[in-house]
């Protein structure tokens, strides 16, 4: 059987270089590019990728995917920085181009996924809920991606459920006290030298609380999924927002 021929984009980067050693190691893969910032887009059609793991920044993740659905390359995508103008854009992009896969996680680990599942899962049956993210100090962009998730997912199940807000009787506070306001839900982002990706689910009610944490403490926690993602993007055209709907959670 032929193998998988799979590209790296951030292939210097914390979670790249630990792609580019997972893809080389894994049986079914051959890696044919792993380009950093500042290399030329066109080394992904001359190595003929047909996945490429998109791991750069905000700034470079929508540039990088034009180039490739205009080129019919599958990608698997852990960049963060999503809003509903850049998913529009993508799919767009993507409707010129009915037989390319993109999958877009904003967490490759099994433990974070399972962590928002649960979280949705909580977060009808509880009157308060706040998200708390702790990540390392060179992380540029907060709350993040996870978390952002996280809180959509867990204010969806509450609006399905007609839940209420939760109580809270701040009347005075210092700007950002109580954290960033996603979709109604307090997200509060910690960065600690030490930590790598960790996030909190706080639930509350009358007499009780339930706590969901999930720790990444290595980015080998990332690759698994990254490799799911690649086996599975080639086959699944159009965009899929989530790893859980690889991992048939849904
Ligand atoms: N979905 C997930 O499970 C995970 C997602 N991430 C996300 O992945 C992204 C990268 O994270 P880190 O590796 O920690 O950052 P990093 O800063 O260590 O790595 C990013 C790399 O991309 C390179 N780069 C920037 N623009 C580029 C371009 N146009 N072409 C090629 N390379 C380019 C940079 O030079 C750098 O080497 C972030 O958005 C982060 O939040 C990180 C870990 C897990
Ligand atoms: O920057 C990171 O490190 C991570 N980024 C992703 C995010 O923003 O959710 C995934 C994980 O938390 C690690």
């Amino acid at each position: 059987m032929s193998k998988l021929r799979v590209a790296v984009l951030g292939a210097k980067g914390r979670i790249g270089s630990e792609a580019v050693r997972a893809v080389e190691a894994a049986e079914d893969m051959e890696l044919v590019a792993a380009l950093g910032r500042g290399d030329k887009l066109e080394a992904l059609a001359d190595a003929d990728a047909q996945v490429v793991v998109e791991l750069t920044t905000p700034a470079s993740v929508m540039g990088n995917l034009d180039f490739c659905v205009r080129h019919g390359m599958h990608a698997v995508v852990g960049t963060t920085g999503w809003t509903e103008d850049r998913l529009a854009q993508l799919t767009t992009w993507l409707d010129g181009s009915p037989s390319t896969g993109v999958l877009i996680a904003p967490n490759f680990s099994i433990g974070a996924v399972l962590t928002m599942k649960f979280a949705q899962l909580a977060a009808p049956y509880f009157e308060s809920v706040e998200v708390v993210e702790l990540h390392h100090p060179n992380k540029v962009d907060a709350p993040s991606g996870t978390a952002t998730r996280t809180a959509q997912l867990i204010a969806a199940a509450r609006a399905e459920a007609g839940v209420g807000p939760a109580p809270d009787a701040t009347a005075t506070a210092l700007d950002g006290a109580r954290g960033a306001d996603v979709d109604g839900v307090p997200v509060h982002a910690v960065r600690l030298r030490g930590l790598l990706a960790h996030q909190e689910v706080l639930l509350g009610a009358e007499g009780e609380t339930l706590t969901i944490r999930h720790d990444s403490l290595h980015h080998s926690s990332f690759m698994p999924g990254i490799l799911l993602g690649a086996r599975r993007v080639v086959s699944t055209p159009g965009l899929t927002f989530g790893l859980e709907h690889f991992l048939d959670l849904n």
